[in-house]
């Protein structure tokens, strides 16, 4: 079995969704829950969910290391750390951490990090992330509000968030094919070594290159690469039909030119921050309150941030977005437990995570590809069975709120 520890919640569905492509069946569980034996032993993947993205590195060590001593317990014999195509971190971690303790207690000497996503425009090109055609540190992640990305190659971001060395492998040597890969990977003086990919054949290379390394880590891209044992995949089943919500805590361009989109025809709410950070529990009555008037066959858009100048970090001095991430979750634990919506579609990392934990979801099992790196899941609720789908900030079409329900029918 391959085990993967995830850093967010839509990290871990991107993911899932690449290595059920490639012929692995694979479930999502929910940070400390076990899919149970039964469950497992029909499965060539589990991808363990953490938010640990921007915990405090103790915090985010620990968390780690209990989702690896369960992968192990479970039999996994290969380790998969997930992070950000994007590399989304600081100069103290968490990726540098989390690598240092899966490598040091599986004993790998080398580790392949390779956050690459072709499929969305994240490119590695002579040890520089790219996204699109910008560099990292042009892209709109500079400004990201938790992560800001203000260098552009892999290693120099890595190198302050762990005592290894950090090699690189240029794009030069992919095109000689894995093995010499695989060859230069081993004689690399470093534990860490970064590897150019700006295609999906170089991640095919480099996949073939890693396929026996204990540790391997990267964005989902890597996982292309990954030859999976071609199972036969479990037939997935949405649930029952029912209401639609759209849930938007994310904050990016993407996210909001979809918003845009939505609202040329469906009806859109947003949250107001203020209410947000002095009366959640009200905004959330509040927003549930509308959700319930809107016509049944429509597909409302609740969201924090249509315009850039929408965000507002603080109010009354405390912070808005874990206030927004409160009101979001709240809303759908009182739509899905009253089994009003039974399709959810949430966009943002953080946000995902908050409305996951809320709805007292244990395991995701996986359904079909909406668009790269995103998909629909199913999951049992405090309030039944739900189809969800949990979309990165930047990734989606620009329609995506109107077209994922698709994939469904
Ligand atoms: N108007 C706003 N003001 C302040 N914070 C906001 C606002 N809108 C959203 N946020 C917060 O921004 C964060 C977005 O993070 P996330 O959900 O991971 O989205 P993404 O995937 O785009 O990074 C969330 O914590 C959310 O609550
Ligand atoms: O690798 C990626 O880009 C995504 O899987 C991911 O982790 C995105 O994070 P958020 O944008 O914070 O959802």
């Amino acid at each position: 079995m391959l085990g993967a520890i995830a850093d967010d919640f839509t990290g871990a569905t991107d993911l899932a969704i690449m290595l059920r492509r490639n012929g692995f069946r694979v479930a999502v569980a929910i940070e400390g829950n076990d899919p149970g034996e039964s469950a497992r032993s029909g499965l060539d993947a589990v991808v363990i969910a953490l938010k640990t993205r921007t915990a405090p590195v103790p915090d985010a060590v620990a968390a780690s290391r209990s989702a690896l001593g369960r992968l192990r317990d479970w039999g996994a014999r290969q380790i998969y750390v997930k992070y950000c195509s994007t590399f989304d971190s600081t100069e103290r971690g968490n990726i540098g951490p989390v690598l240092d303790l899966v490598s040091d207690e599986l004993g790998a000497r080398r580790v392949v990090v390779a956050p690459a996503m072709p499929a969305n425009g994240r490119t590695v090109y002579l040890g520089h992330l790219f996204v699109g055609s910008d560099l990292l540190e042009h892209s709109s992640m500079r400004h990201h509000p938790l992560t800001p990305m203000t260098r552009s190659r892999v290693a120099e971001l890595l190198r302050p968030q762990t005592s290894h060395a950090v090699a690189e492998i240029h794009h030069e040597t992919l095109r000689r094919g894995p093995e010499a890969v695989r060859a230069v990977i081993e004689a690399a003086p470093a534990r860490y070594v970064v590897v150019d990919a700006i295609d999906d054949e170089d991640l095919r290379v480099l996949g073939a290159a890693v396929a026996d390394s204990p540790v391997v880590s990267g964005g989902s891209g890597l996982a292309r690469g990954l030859p999976g044992p071609g199972s036969d995949l479990d037939s997935w089943q949405p649930g029952p039909d029912g209401r639609r919500v759209v849930l938007c805590g994310s904050a990016s361009a993407t996210t909001r030119r979809q918003i845009d989109t939505a609202a040329r025809t469906e009806p859109v709410r947003r949250i107001d921050p203020r209410s947000a950070v002095r009366e959640p529990e009200q905004e959330a009555e509040a927003i549930t309150a509308w959700l319930r008037t809107q016509p049944v066959s429509s597909t409302p858009v609740v969201y924090a941030a249509r315009e850039p100048d929408d965000v507002v970090p603080e109010v009354d001095g405390r912070a808005v977005a874990p206030a927004i991430e409160r009101v979001l979750a709240r809303t759908a634990q009182q739509l899905v437990e009253a089994a009003e919506v039974t399709r959810v579609l949430v966009a943002g990392g953080e946000t995902s995570g908050a409305v996951v934990r809320e709805l007292g979801i244990g395991v995701l099992r996986i359904g079909p590809e909406i668009a790269p790196g995103i998909c629909w899941s199913s999951a049992t609720t405090n309030g039944g069975e739900i189809a969800l789908a949990l979309k990165s900030g930047n990734f989606g079409p620009d329609d995506l709120f109107t077209s994922a329900w698709d994939r469904l029918a």
